[in-house]
C-alpha cells in the first residue's frame, strides 16, 4: 500500500472520529428499529394498498427483503431514457431473488447540457441537494430493507448517494443505463463551436454537428461529470462490477441490471451477507474514489460533490486530501477532454475495470473493502461478458491494447494525478491540469473583471478580450446565484488561446466536466458574495496562477485591499425560471471546499 494513501486515509479517519462515531450510531440505530415491523396496522395497509396479492403477502410475512427503487428517469436526459423500463424489469429480477420491492421515489433531474449558459443552469448544483432530499423522502417510509438507485448524470448520482446514506443502514447498489454509441468526435464537435465562435460556419452547420455528437439516447460520450460518476460508482464498489459503459438496449446491459437487484436482495439484512451502506462507505472507499477520480483525469466537479458525499457519511475529505493524492497518483487514461478518445473508445481499451486494476497493482486503492459485489475490489478489475446467457467476468489483457488511451501504472501519460489545489492571497481554488498543455500552467496577466458569463460573451464578440488576461468572472459562487458551470466560455478563451493570447480564468463558478485546454482556478472559496477578495478586483490588477507552485494572487498588498471597496452582487440575480424558489438553498449553502451544500452542514 503506498504511504501516501495510507497517511490520507488515516488523517481523514482522525479529523472525522467524532462526526464518523454520530453517523454510525444513527446508522446502528436505524437498523436496531427495523421499523416496517413495527408499522401499525393502518400504516401498512397504505404500504400494502397497491401491491399485488402475492407481493402484499410476502409482505405482510415481513420475512423477505423489501427493495426501495429510486429512479432519476425522464426523457429530457438522453442518459436517462433508457431507465424508463427498468423499475419493471427490476421488480421481476427482485422477486426472483426472494424480494418484494416499490417504486419508492421518482427524483428530478436536469440536464446541464441544455441548460448551459441559461438561468435553469443557477440550479443545476442545488438540484443535487434536492434529489438527496427526495430520494430521503422515498425511504423515510420506513418499509425499506434495501435500495437500487437509478441515475446516471452529473448532480444525480452524487444526490442519490448522498440520500442513500441518510438511511446508511440499507444497503444499496446503484444502477446505471450506460452510454450512447459514438457520433462527431468530442474534438470535432469542439472545433465547429470555435469556428461558429469566429463566425465561420453557420448556425446550420453547427446544429448539424451538435447532433451529429447527440444522436440518441444514453450517456454523452465525453468523460464529463456524468461518465466520472460512473467510474467513481465502480471505484467505490456500488455498481455491478462493470456496469458503467455497457450500451443501453443490450443484452449484457439487461443481465447487469438483474445482477443489480440479485445484489441488494442478498446484502439486505434478510439475505446472506448485510451490507449496510453506511459501513460499506468509509475511509477507505472514498479515499478510493479520490484515487479513481485523478489516475482518470475526471471531472472538476468532483472537487465539490466527493466532499458533499463524504459529509454525508461523516467524513471531512478536504481538496488538502485531493492534492496530497495527486501527487502520487498517475495519470492513466486519455479519455476527452484530456485526450481524443470516447468513452466507448475507452471502454473498448479496458475501461474502469483498467484503471482499477492498475491502481490496485500499485497498491494505490485500498483493495480489501466490502462491496456491493462481495469482499474485495479486485472484482471491479475485470470485464464483464455475456457466456451464452450467463453474466460472467473475464480478465482483461496484460499490456494495453490502446496506449494512446489507457497505460500500464508503470508508464503513466504523466506521473501525477493533475489536480493542483491554487492558494494565495485571492483565496483557495482547484485547477486541473490534466487537459492544459504544461506551457499554460503559468500564466501571469492583467485581469479582466466580469460579473456574469453573458457580459464575458459580449465583450469578446466586441472584440474587446485583447492581449494577455485573466478573465475574472466572479459572483458565481454558491450563495450568489448557485454556482452555475460557466462552460460557454470555452470555445472562446479557447480561441484566444489558440490565437497565442496567454489566458487563464478564475472564477468562484464551476466548469464542465467537458472543459479543457484552458486553465482554470476554480470554486474559488471564500467566494466574492461571501467577503472573497474576488469582489474586490478591478480591471488591470496583476494576477499571477501558477499551478507548479499552487499559486494564485493578486499583487495587491493587504494595505491595498485594506482600502478597496468591495462590489456588489449584481441585483435581480434571482427572479424567474423558478431560481426565486431556491432564496433558501442560496442562503444556507456552504463553501465549495465543503461540497457547496446546504445538507451536512457542521453539526
Ligand atoms: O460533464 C459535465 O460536467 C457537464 O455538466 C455536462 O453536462 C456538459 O457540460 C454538457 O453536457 C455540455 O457538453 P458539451 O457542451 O461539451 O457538449
Amino acid at each position: 500500500m503506498h504511504p501516501v494513501v495510507e497517511q490520507v486515509t488515516a488523517a481523514l479517519e482522525q479529523r472525522s472520529a467524532a462526526r464518523r462515531t454520530r453517523y454510525l450510531e444513527r446508522l446502528q440505530a436505524a437498523a436496531a428499529r427495523e421499523p416496517r415491523r413495527k408499522l401499525s396496522c393502518s400504516n401498512l395497509a397504505h404500504a400494502l394498498a397497491a401491491q399485488p396479492d402475492d407481493a402484499r403477502l410476502i409482505m405482510k410475512q415481513g420475512g423477505a427483503p423489501h427493495i426501495a427503487i429510486v429512479s432519476s428517469y425522464n426523457d429530457l436526459l438522453s442518459a436517462h431514457a433508457p431507465l424508463r423500463d427498468y423499475p419493471e424489469r427490476l421488480k421481476v429480477a427482485l422477486a426472483h431473488a426472494g424480494a418484494t420491492s416499490q417504486f419508492a421515489a421518482g427524483v428530478p433531474a436536469m440536464c446541464d447540457g441544455i441548460t448551459q449558459g441559461e438561468a435553469g443552469m443557477q440550479l443545476s448544483l442545488f438540484s443535487r441537494d434536492l434529489i438527496a432530499q427526495a430520494t430521503a423522502i422515498g425511504l423515510t417510509h420506513a418499509i425499506f430493507d434495501g435500495g437500487l438507485y437509478l441515475g446516471v448524470c452529473d448532480k444525480i448520482v452524487p444526490g442519490l448517494l448522498i440520500g442513500a446514506l441518510t438511511f446508511g443502514h440499507l444497503p444499496a447498489v446503484f444502477v446505471p443505463a450506460g452510454p450512447m454509441h459514438s457520433g462527431l468526435a468530442n474534438k470535432d464537435k469542439a472545433a465547429i463551436r470555435q469556428r461558429f465562435v469566429r463566425g465561420e460556419v453557420s448556425r446550420e452547420e453547427l446544429l448539424a454537428a451538435e447532433q451529429a455528437a447527440y444522436h440518441q439516447d444514453g450517456t454523452c460520450t465525453f468523460y464529463g461529470t456524468a461518465n466520472t460518476n460512473q467510474l467513481l460508482m465502480e471505484a467505490m464498489g456500488l455498481h455491478v462490477p462493470g456496469s458503467a459503459f455497457v450500451h443501453p438496449h443490450t443484452p449484457l446491459r439487461d443481465a447487469m441490471t438483474d445482477e443489480a437487484a440479485r445484489l441488494v436482495a442478498r446484502n439486505s439484512q434478510q439475505g446472506e451477507r448485510y451490507l449496510p451502506l453506511g459501513v460499506q462507505v468509509d475511509a477507505r472507499v472514498l479515499v478510493n474514489a479520490v484515487v479513481a477520480l485523478l489516475a482518470s483525469g475526471g471531472s472538476t466537479n468532483h472537487g465539490l460533490h466527493l466532499p458533499a458525499i463524504a459529509r454525508a457519511a461523516g467524513y471531512e475529505l478536504t481538496w488538502e486530501d485531493f492534492a496530497a493524492l495527486s501527487q502520487v497518483v498517475p495519470l492513466l487514461a486519455r479519455v476527452y477532454p484530456n485526450g481524443a478518445a470516447d468513452v466507448n473508445q475507452f471502454q473498448a481499451a479496458g475501461g474502469p475495470a483498467w484503471i482499477l486494476r492498475e491502481l490496485l497493482a500499485a497498491g494505490l486503492l485500498h483493495a480489501e473493502v466490502p462491496t456491493a459485489a462481495g469482499e474485495g475490489l479486485q472484482a471491479y478489475a475485470r470485464e464483464p461478458w455475456l457466456d451464452g446467457e450467463r453474466l460472467a467476468w473475464r480478465e482483461l489483457p496484460a499490456q494495453s491494447p490502446a496506449p494512446d488511451i489507457v497505460r500500464r501504472h508503470g508508464e503513466p501519460f504523466v506521473a501525477d494525478g493533475g489536480f493542483v489545489l491554487l492558494q494565495g492571497n485571492l483565496g483557495r481554488a482547484m485547477l486541473k491540469t490534466s487537459a492544459v498543455d504544461p506551457a499554460h500552467w503559468r500564466v501571469q496577466a492583467p485581469a479582466r473583471v466580469f460579473d456574469s458569463e453573458a457580459a464575458v460573451q459580449a465583450a469578446y464578440a466586441a472584440g474587446e478580450l485583447i492581449g494577455d488576461l485573466i478573465l475574472v468572472v466572479r459572483f458565481q459562487g454558491p450563495h450568489a446565484n448557485g454556482m452555475p458551470e460557466l462552460h460557454k466560455l470555452m470555445p472562446l478563451l479557447a480561441n484566444l488561446q489558440q490565437a497565442g493570447q496567454h489566458v487563464a480564468l478564475v472564477t468562484d463558478g464551476r466548469l464542465s466536466g467537458a472543459s479543457g485546454q484552458v486553465p482554470g482556478a476554480l470554486h474559488l472559496t471564500p467566494e466574492a458574495a461571501r467577503g472573497g477578495v474576488l469582489a474586490k478586483l478591478r480591471d488591470g490588477d496583476w494576477i499571477e496562477l501558477d499551478a507548479r507552485q499552487g499559486l494564485l494572487r493578486v499583487a495587491l498588498s493587504d494595505a491595498e485591499l485594506q482600502t478597496r471597496t468591495a462590489a456588489l452582487p449584481p441585483v435581480a440575480l434571482a427572479a424567474g425560471y423558478g431560481l426565486e424558489l431556491f432564496a433558501a438553498q442560496r442562503h444556507l449553502v456552504g463553501p465549495a471546499d465543503q461540497g457547496a451544500t446546504s445538507l451536512c452542514r457542521d453539526e
